[in-house]
């Protein structure tokens, strides 16, 4: 199988702070890989570096082969890569379906300033409509963003992300601030969504990231300590030491 998204001894500082420091990571084509960590690990970063929010101070990001480390964020975007941004894309005065047509507007390369137009695009309400069906949010199509329940919001947010029809998502914590019951719903949807793609996941919930990653990465002060399956994840003596064995204890007291 080809690999999606490749990271090759890639750095990151803040002046003299370093935050990644040599990363390597190699995502096949179709794999669905959570990134684990402790707080201030890099893992946001790394996000921001692959989305192009951030450029690396050195080494390589490849998208399908293609060098990507230092493209603008849209630039990223129109090479098949699309990230969540937690609910801040979401337009709260416009309806979920309204959301979703702008998604798709911006996706299928027309300019927000035809928006007056939208209604006539028969190829944008097509792709609103069938992404709107996969989120299941049939029954919220006409209620205003901001009248969303939190759920349903990040619903939302994972429906603009996947408008495009990038062959890689990547989503940011998709899961936070859920109760179990949500979190189980947005797993599903998420499993749904991401058949036949690449996805990478940065998540905190240990339930969601053993029930939904083929492959596990373990970022530590920088480095991928570790990336394999959840089971040799679960068993690595490394990461328990710096990390799970942490989370478990936590668990176990709370
Ligand atoms: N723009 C920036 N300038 C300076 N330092 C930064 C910047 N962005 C992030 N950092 C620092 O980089 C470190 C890693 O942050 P990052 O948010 O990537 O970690 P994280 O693994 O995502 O953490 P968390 O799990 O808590 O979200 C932190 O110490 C943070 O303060």
């Amino acid at each position: 199988m080809s690999i999606a998204l490749e990271l090759d001894d890639v750095h990151k500082s803040f002046g003299e702070t370093k935050i990644i420091r040599g990363a390597n990571l190699a995502v096949r084509s179709g794999e669905r890989v959570a990134i684990i960590g402790p707080n201030g690990a890099g893992k946001s970063t790394m996000f921001h570096l692959i989305s192009g929010r951030l450029h690396p101070t050195s080494g390589q990001i490849r998208l399908r082969g293609e060098a990507i480390g230092g493209l603008r964020p849209h630039e990223v975007y129109r090479r098949g890569l699309a990230r969540s941004f937690q609910i801040t894309n979401v337009f709260q005065k416009l309806t979920t379906f309204q959301n979703l047509q702008c998604a798709a507007l911006w996706s299928l390369g027309y300019r927000y300033s035809l928006w007056h137009r939208l209604i006539g695009l028969k190829d944008v309400r097509e792709r609103a409509e069938q992404v709107l069906e996969q989120i299941g949010l049939t029954a919220r199509r006409d209620t205003e963003a901001n009248l969303l329940s939190y759920a349903e919001l990040r619903a939302l947010e994972i429906g603009i992300t996947i408008s495009g029809g990038a062959e890689v998502i990547m989503l940011d914590e998709p899961t936070a601030g859920m109760s179990r019951h949500e979190s189980d719903a947005a797993l599903a949807l998420i499993r749904k969504v991401s058949v036949g793609k690449t996805l990478l996941v940065v998540e905190h919930d240990m339930g969601v990231v053993f029930g939904l990653a083929d492959k596990i990465g373990v970022l530590v002060y920088g480095q991928m300590i570790a990336f394999d399956t959840p089971e040799n994840i679960r068993g690595n003596p490394k990461v328990q030491e710096a990390y799970l064995g942490a989370v478990e204890a936590q668990e176990r007291t709370a």
